[in-house]
């Protein structure tokens, strides 16, 4: 059942049983009847899973330890500190009314109660309150699997340095985090040439829910991406008004979603962030929705931007308001040292200093 937590539960979980399944003792001390007063006389004891057999009468008790059923004819559970012990009369120091430290029949968990809902992302307690009602399986649902073709003849995997012209991978082992966050599964990555034939064949062949491609997706003689999904599939969507990430492209190759990655990092952050990541969480059953939490704060100064395209600003928050930050979309240390980002809506052709905007942390919900 700890392989259920952060998945997905594909259909409500109703209880079968109730729990507690008897009234059950919540301290340590000594079941009695409650009507009764007096000195009693210790006539058993009972622990969890080993319940005293008898019948509580007036005049008696039984020692009982947290979680012990409580004994039949018992009503209530006399705390040990306040009880007087002398060999085996017990005396209460003050009354016990009825239901006194008795947990009751389902007060927990009721039988017919659903405890979880279809849709719902597993957590610890979930798991744990499963097991309590007896449940050892439950059907979640598919992580989508997600292809990632990284492009580019200067690329070296990761674990490589960066050799002159030769860069490293940063696209894939970021991509690769961003889906495990939203509940996918990377295949390892595919390297490809800067070749349209490649690009074509592996568009064609890849067999994952979605396809991610990073670079290659502009207007350079090298960039093959657009014109291969298009022969290949459908390009829906080529050039869009946010920056960074202007050349993201979407489409589909026999009913599976592409999209098309800008090579710049922050522009391939933005992209999935602001695109891709929806597919991911949407196939996976999960909210759609940006997975960050926000806040509205002022911004530290002013935001240049242009009428009919959305800024995807880099912002660190100081003394309680947005500070914009600086740095091209080829730069990920840019996206590193901030704490969030903030999208200047298109209709704007700027944003002032002061104005308040809602900033997405990149530290999750
Ligand atoms: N004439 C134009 N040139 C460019 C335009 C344009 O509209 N007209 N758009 C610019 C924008 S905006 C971006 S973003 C880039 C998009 O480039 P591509 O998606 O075609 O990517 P590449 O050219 O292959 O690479 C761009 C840049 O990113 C580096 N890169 C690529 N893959 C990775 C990776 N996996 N990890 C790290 N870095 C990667 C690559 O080496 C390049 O430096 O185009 C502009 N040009
Ligand atoms: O997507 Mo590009 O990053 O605007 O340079």
């Amino acid at each position: 059942m700890t392989a259920a937590a952060g998945r997905v539960l594909a259909a409500a979980v109703t209880s079968a049983v109730d729990v507690p399944a008897v009234p059950r003792c919540m301290m340590d001390g000594y079941a009695v009847r409650a009507a009764d007063s007096g000195p009693r006389r210790l006539v058993g004891a009972a622990y969890p899973g080993r319940p005293f057999s008898g019948v509580v009468h007036d005049g008696e008790c039984v020692r009982v330890t947290t979680g012990a059923a409580l004994p039949t004819g018992a009503e209530a559970v006399l705390m040990a500190e306040l009880a007087d012990a002398a060999g085996d009369t017990i005396t209460a120091r003050s009354a016990v009314p009825a239901g006194k430290h008795v947990g009751r029949v389902g007060e927990d968990v009721a039988a017919g109660r659903e405890v979880l809902p279809a849709g719902r992302v597993l957590r610890p307690q979930d798991v744990g309150l499963l097991a309590s009602i007896g449940v050892s399986r439950v059907d979640v649902v598919r992580r989508p699997r997600v292809a990632v073709l990284a492009t580019g003849d200067e690329l070296l995997p990761p674990g490589s340095t960066p050799d002159g012209s030769r860069i490293v991978d940063s696209n894939s082992p970021m991509l690769a985090a961003l889906v495990a966050r939203d509940g996918g599964d990377c295949e390892p990555t595919r390297y490809l040439p800067d070749d349209f034939d490649t690009t074509h064949a592996a568009l064609r062949d890849a067999t994952a829910d979605v396809i991610l491609v990073t670079g290659g997706t502009s207007v350079g003689t090298e960039d093959h991406a657009p014109r291969a999904l298009a022969d290949v599939g459908e390009l829906a969507v080529h050039g869009i008004g946010v920056k960074p990430a202007g050349p993201t492209g979407v489409g589909f190759v026999g009913g599976r979603a592409v999209f098309l990655l800008p090579g710049n990092p922050v522009s391939c952050l933005c992209a999935y962030d602001l695109f891709a990541g929806r597919a991911v969480r949407r196939l996976g059953g999960r909210p759609v929705a940006l997975p960050y939490r926000s806040a509205v704060l002022p911004l530290a100064a002013a935001v240049a931007s242009a009428v009919g395209r959305v800024d995807y600003v880099r912002v660190r928050v100081e003394g309680g308001g947005a500070v914009p930050l600086g740095g091209g979309a080829s730069n990920l240390s840019g996206a590193v040292v901030a704490d969030g980002f903030a999208l200047v809506p298109a209709a704007r052709e700027e944003m002032a200093a002061g104005e308040a905007v809602e900033v997405w942390f990149y530290d999750g919900p």
